[in-house]
């Protein structure tokens, strides 16, 4: 058994502890030769490809010890007391200063509400999303059916997930709110930036720049709880002790804040009912669901617009889209008709192949005080990061046939033709859904910390792409724009723009149902 140096849990990148694991680490792998994060994604998988453990050097997160694909398995496997994959977010967030209470990082409260509400009742939203999506892309995109017009991709994108994110959230008229919506955006926007900047201090300043790097952050945070704590006030009046966690009542509002106070009332925890918990639990909720979805949407676009196929993968698109609507018209856009749209399916989830939006798949914390000791034998002391990258899987050309092209309907290629060989070079590439995960598709992590909320990105995506097929034309662009990468995360081009022209023959498809 091999041990790297022994240390306390590290707080911050520059720490003793971490350059000495760094350097026993990679007396086990041959050293690393290649240290900016952006430029070593070959490397990682070569060193993954010899069945090698490595470390990663990382100075704004904290170096992380990155498994080879084998270990996969164990790595999953392993309980959350000895490795934990929230304390990994929480140190990159600096959710103890960024994130208005440290505990909602990880807690049961949020994946509750997604799996028990969300997810279990998608169809009952259907209808109001595809009432924001139509709103949004006439306020953003317009209805100029003769001229072309241009605009910044991720602007409209990310104006038209926040209004349907929140009307799920919060409802109307709130998901309209300009002032609101550019609130509880900011506030998500700057949690990064301030927990990226705050990671980079040593651990002394940052008791003293912590509290005045966030301070605007806050402010953001402290409009949003003046907007939403007199509606949770209000709304509670008609709730008590004793109501129970009753089928869904279809005269209250079918949103987060409604389903927080009746989960509250189900149990003496009076923590949870107050106004200010709630509040705070929903900014974290629009943090995690709103860029994580207008990224990907922008990055699905840009693909369409780029590829050498753009205006038959679009025409392909709407067509699936127009079947879609048809069958679905007097009822809702329900998860069985949507669940059909297999080519739209396979180009989010091919989008996604290509730029997941952070590079990590599986990350976790060693929080077991005598460390844990790898498959391999190497031993890592507590605190140490480890775990299985997603870009260099992704990019597998093993795995991928042509793994840097994008090919729009790589994953849908056998349903389409009723194939049951797969032409894909491994079972990990076989067709499966957007939110599937794998060993070999990590967009939405994977195992049990998998993201809980790719059931409804999954809706609002392809609702959004569908109609923007249907409604919209996208002019064929030379080029793809390159996306950015900010360490771990890897953005969409977000000032880059697009021509886009409205169809003559776009018909409305709102259909509500419950
Ligand atoms: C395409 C859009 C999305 C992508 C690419 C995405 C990606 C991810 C990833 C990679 C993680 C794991 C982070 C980690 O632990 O390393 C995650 C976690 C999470 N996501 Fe998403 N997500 C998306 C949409 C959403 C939406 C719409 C929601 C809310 C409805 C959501 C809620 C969450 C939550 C609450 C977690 C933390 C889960 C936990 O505590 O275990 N996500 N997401």
């Amino acid at each position: 058994m091999v041990f790297l140096q022994e240390g306390g849990p590290r707080s911050g990148a520059s720490s003793d502890y971490v350059s000495s694991s760094l350097r026993a680490t990679t007396r086990l792998a041959q050293p690393y030769t290649t240290p900016p994060v952006i430029f070593c994604n070959l490397q990682r998988l070569q060193y993954s490809k010899e069945e090698r453990p490595f470390v990663l050097p990382n100075i704004l997160c904290g170096h992380e010890v990155i498994l080879p694909m084998s270990q996969m398995r164990w790595l999953l496997e392993q309980p959350d007391h000895i490795l934990n994959q929230h304390e990994v977010n929480k140190q990159a967030l600096c959710a103890d200063r960024t994130m208005l209470d440290h505990n909602i990082i990880g807690e049961a409260h949020l994946r509750d509400f997604i799996r028990r509400s969300l997810t279990r009742d998608l169809d009952t939203h259907a209808g109001a999303i595809v009432e924001e999506i139509e709103d949004g892309l006439e306020a953003f995109w317009g209805s100029d059916t003769e001229n072309w017009r241009e605009v910044t991709l991720y602007d409209g994108m990310l104006g038209i997930i926040g209004q349907l994110v929140n009307r799920v959230f919060v409802g109307l008229p709130l998901c309209r709110d300009p002032e609101f919506l550019h609130t509880t955006m900011s506030f998500a926007h700057l949690v990064v930036l301030t927990a990226g900047f705050i990671n980079l201090l040593p651990s002394w300043l940052k008791p003293i720049f912590g509290p005045v790097v966030t301070a605007y952050d806050k402010f953001q945070y402290r409009k949003i709880a003046r907007v939403i704590e007199p509606i949770v006030r209000k709304r509670a009046l008609s709730l008590g002790p004793g109501v129970a966690l009753q089928k869904q009542d279809f005269s209250q509002p079918n949103d987060y804040i409604q389903w927080a106070l009746r989960e509250a009332y189900t149990h003496s925890d009076v923590r949870d009912r107050s106004p200010e918990m709630i509040t705070k639990r929903l900014a974290v909720l629009g943090f995690a669901a709103i860029h994580s979805s207008a990224i990907s949407i922008t990055n699905v676009l840009f693909d369409i617009a780029a590829s050498g196929s753009s205006l038959s993968i679009q025409h392909e698109l709407r067509l699936e889209a127009k079947r879609t609507a048809e069958k679905a018209s007097n009822s809702a856009w329900n998860k069985a008709s949507l669940a059909g749209m297999v080519m739209t399916d396979s180009i989010l989830r091919e989008s996604m192949r290509l730029w997941g939006i952070i590079s990590h798949g599986v990350t976790k914390s060693v929080i077991a005080k005598e460390g844990v000791t790898l498959p391999s034998g190497e031993h890592l002391p507590y605190g140490t990061k480890c775990g299985i990258t997603s870009y260099g899987p992704h990019h597998d050309q093993t795995v991928y046939d042509n793994p840097y092209t994008f090919d729009p309907f790589r994953f849908c290629r056998d349903k389409l033709s009723g194939a049951t060989d797969s032409s894909s070079k491994s079972a990990n590439a076989t067709p499966t859904a957007f939110v599937t995960t794998t060993d070999y598709y990590m967009g939405f992590s994977h195992g049990r910390n998998a993201c809980p909320g790719r059931f409804f990105a999954s809706q609002q995506l392809k609702l959004l792409l569908a109609h923007v097929m249907l409604k919209y034309e996208i002019e064929p662009i030379p080029s793809r724009p390159e996306n950015q990468w900010l360490n771990n995360a890897i953005g969409p081009p977000v000032k880059e723009k697009i021509r886009i022209r409205r169809r003559k023959d776009d018909v409305s498809y709102v259909t509500v149902g419950r």
